[in-house]
């Protein structure tokens, strides 16, 4: 691509050394300012654009929720926005709360909230996927899957690049460690022995769905080039 592509168009609008990040939540904004911070990319966020109304989060799929925020940021602004729509399926559940994750014990819950109704789901249910206790006791109620959608947008060419990145693991009764956000301390990651909140930035970043995601997108914007 030529003029107008999307590294172009973040260098013309911010700088090259600045991306807007369409979020809102601050645990996803820490992961992207330490991911793209190693490219010397300094991380904004809609929390440095209040002029920018809430967006409606109303597609049937992650990637269509990733492009509704970074259109909707990208032509507020009028420079390219990445965007992030992530959420958890669990098997036990059907693949709930998937699209619906960050609203699962209704509308503006906080993490405690939802990570407390998916423990008295899968137990009200009796879900169980394994008869081994961890090592604390904890039960592991269900198989699941983290997944991340990323869109970056650019208001100059109305193209979208996309990405999906996915991590497995398991729903444990107890959470385990104080890092991450979300359902980090409910997600047991088998193959390591450890939850996602006891993992580091940086540990969580090289097997998370996000870094996946990210994975990914970065080598199709450097075509771009
Ligand atoms: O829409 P924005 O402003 O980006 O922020 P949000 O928190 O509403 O984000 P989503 O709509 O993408 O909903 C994602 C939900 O999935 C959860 N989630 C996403 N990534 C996660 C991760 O890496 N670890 C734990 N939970 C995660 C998160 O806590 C939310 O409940
Ligand atoms: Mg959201």
């Amino acid at each position: 691509m030529g003029e107008g592509n999307i590294i172009a168009g973040i260098r013309d609008g911010l700088g090259n050394d600045a991306i807007v990040v369409a979020t809102k939540n601050n645990g996803k904004l820490k992961e992207f300012a330490h991911a793209l911070g190693k490219l010397d990319k300094r991380v904004l966020s809609l929390h440095d654009f209040p002029e920018i109304p809430d967006i409606v989060e109303d597609g049937d799929t992650f990637a269509a929720n990733a492009r509704i925020k970074a259109k909707t940021t990208g032509d507020a602004l009028g420079v390219p926005a990445l965007a992030d729509d992530s959420g958890l399926r669990v098997e036990a559940l059907g693949g709930e709360p998937g699209v619906y994750s960050a609203r699962y014990a209704g509308e503006g819950a906080a993490d405690e909230e939802n990570n407390a109704k998916l423990i008295r789901e899968l137990t009200s249910i009796g879900a169980s996927c394994s008869e081994q206790r961890l090592d604390d006791g904890s039960r592991q109620l269900s198989k699941a899957q983290f997944v991340c959608a990323l869109a970056l947008y650019d208001p100059a060419t109305g193209e979208f690049v996309e990405a999906e990145g996915t991590v497995d693991g398991v729903i444990t009764d107890k959470p385990h460690g104080a890092g991450g956000f979300g359902y980090d301390p409910l997600f047991w990651l088998p193959q390591l022995g450890r939850g996602m909140a006891e993992l580091s930035k940086e540990e969580k970043g090289a097997i998370s769905h996000r870094g996946d995601a990210l994975r990914k997108l970065l080598p199709l914007l450097m075509k771009q080039q």
